[in-house]
């Protein structure tokens, strides 16, 4: 325990040292040098905190018994706006603005610029830049597994990346990301011609099931900042409009934060988990009778009316969370780049999102290029698909038709430009996959040990067909973004395998057998199965 302790005080003036370029060869759980070592600009800075000396700093490093990881974190000011060293973030508008130099501060309460447009989260650059690519690579790297609030999270472990100047005493983390990168070995050999590098990057295997939980934490993270001292911001509540991930999301955190949350949800469109999760955590639920492009206008309107904040990815600092997945993904292959991310698309915050992320590291020296972007949408649902196979020609909203990939049904998505600009500067493709293609792909991948949700196999349809038209090849390295986790959409499982779908080949389907309960039926059963398989 003692030894732990000293690596991650030593990371706390580590990180206020520009000079100090790489922490690579420093193991991080190793004793730390003694202080009169260390450079001498770094000397002051690294006890800043207190007056107590190095020894009994790390001594003191144990966590009291009485103290919680957030009071810990406090007492040695870990994380506070004074180690954001002049890092800093702000808001402008996303694209070209009328207003030349518009820009506002995180702490107001705006989603669009003055000309109506999307707004930007924009860095500091010249601020990080003073640090090196390296320096970066190791100070996230060696955050990763610890429980040191808030750096325990996949998302906080990138703080000066994500909202640097937020005290940690009012972030609302639940230590969501650093999920699993899974090895697809198997769906690669067997379905993909002897893909060897084929992963799956699982983020909604999270709190609440989804890749949400990446952006709501920063979302509700600032509300809670907002409301507090000295803000004191009187914002009565958070909402948003859902196809039921994001309202689940946003009920935890708040759940978590004491803050009231309010969930506009299209009726009947969402999955039944996805709908106790926002009623369990104590949300205010409006079941409206619209879809959901129906129940985003009604929360916009309603935003501007109360002072509720809304958590929708029209805000862009959700996308500052989600973005930490592309960052995920580089340190996950220690800091290679893949060449393919197959993201499915909705509202389209995310595919921008990961774009971001990609390309902060590369703009910061982190990694030297980025990967191409493919954003796969359900053809019932595919906007940006018909966008781009015009050309880019004027973009024109769709109605929405029903899709197993449900939390996608969207046809006027608010990213639009976002999600251009995405697939644009990655010379990237958008995809689609009709109803019969994404189950069978979500099918295929369950069978090589995934339980991939609707929108995963939206995803997998489209390398199907990127690999079968030889864009995607053999050999590269390929990720396919699962955004939400396969348990909360079993009834669209459960009508597959039943083979209960009008239309549908069911060509993976594996529904139980009935048997009679003697020795003999079931021995039947089993013979005639293996004889088969043989
Ligand atoms: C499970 C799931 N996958 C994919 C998406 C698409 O993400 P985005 O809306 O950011 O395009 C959403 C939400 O829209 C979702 O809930
Ligand atoms: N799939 C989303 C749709 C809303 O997207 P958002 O990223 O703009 O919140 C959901 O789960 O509600």
């Amino acid at each position: 325990m003692a030894t732990a302790v000293a690596s991650s005080s030593a990371l706390s003036f580590l990180f206020l040292d520009p000079n100090y370029s790489s922490l690579r060869n420093t193991n991080a759980l190793s004793p730390q040098p003694s202080r009169s070592s260390l450079p001498r600009q770094i000397r002051p800075l690294c006890c800043a905190a207190s007056s107590t000396s190095l020894e009994e700093y790390n001594v003191r490093r144990v966590r009291h018994a009485d103290e919680s990881i957030r009071e810990e974190a406090a007492r040695r000011d870990l994380a506070s706006p004074s180690h954001a060293q002049g890092f800093s973030a702000w808001y402008v508008p996303f694209g070209p603005s009328s207003e030349p130099g518009e820009r506002y501060s995180l702490d107001d309460i705006v989603y669009r610029s003055s000309s109506g447009g999307l707004l930007d989260v924009q860095h500091d650059f010249s601020a990080l830049a003073k640090f090196p690519g390296s320096y970066w690579r190791d100070l996230f790297d060696s955050r990763i597994g610890r429980t040191t609030w808030p750096y325990g999270s996949g998302v906080w472990s990138k703080k000066e990346f994500v909202l640097p100047e937020i005290d940690a005493d009012h972030i609302v983390s639940l230590f969501e990301g650093n999920s699993n990168l899974f090895w697809a070995e198997r769906l690669g050999r067997e379905h993909l011609g002897g893909m060897p590098d084929l992963w799956v990057k699982h983020c909604g295997i999270s709190h609440t099931g989804s890749f949400k939980d990446l952006g709501m934490t920063v979302l509700v993270s600032q509300v809670n900042r907002l409301r507090s001292k000295p803000l004191s911001r009187p914002i009565g509540g958070v909402g948003c409009a859902s196809t039921g991930d994001t309202s689940a999301a946003l009920s935890a955190y708040c759940a978590a934060a004491k803050i009231p949350a309010i969930v506009f949800l299209p009726t009947d469109r969402i999955s039944l988990a996805q709908l106790i999760q926002p009623i369990a955590n104590g949300a205010t639920v409006l079941s409206i009778d619209t879809d959901f492009d129906g129940c985003m206008r009604l929360i916009r309107e309603v935003t501007s009316e109360l002072p509720i904040y809304l958590a929708n990815s029209l805000n862009s600092l959700r996308l500052e969370g989600q973005k930490t997945a592309a960052i995920e993904i580089l340190q996950q292959f220690d800091w290679e780049v893949p060449d393919w991310v197959i993201v499915p698309g909705g509202n389209l915050g995310n595919i921008y999102a990961f774009y971001k992320g990609f390309s902060m590291c590369k703009e910061l020296g982190l990694v030297d290029k980025i990967p191409r972007l493919v954003c796969a949408q359900a053809a019932n649902a595919n906007p940006l698909y018909i966008h781009y196979k015009s050309g880019w020609r004027d973009f024109k909203a769709v109605t929405a038709a029903p899709t197993f990939a449900s939390a996608i049904q969207i046809g006027d998505p608010v990213s639009i430009d976002r999600a251009v600009y995405a697939i644009q500067k990655t010379n990237g493709i958008v995809e689609e996959a009709t109803e019969e293609e994404l189950m069978n792909a979500m099918s295929v991948a369950d069978r090589t040990g995934m339980f991939a949700c609707p929108h995963t196999g939206v995803a997998l349809a489209a390398l199907f067909k990127l690999r079968e038209r030889g864009e995607i090849g053999t050999n590269d390295r390929t990720i396919v973004v699962s955004t939400a986790h396969g348990l909360k959409f079993t009834q669209s499982k459960v009508e597959y395998h039943a083979n209960e779908i009008p239309d549908l080949l069911c060509k993976y389907a594996n529904p139980p057998l009935k048997v009679k309960a003697d020795f003999g039926s079931v021995m039947d059963v089993l013979r005639k199965k293996l004889v088969l398989k043989n």
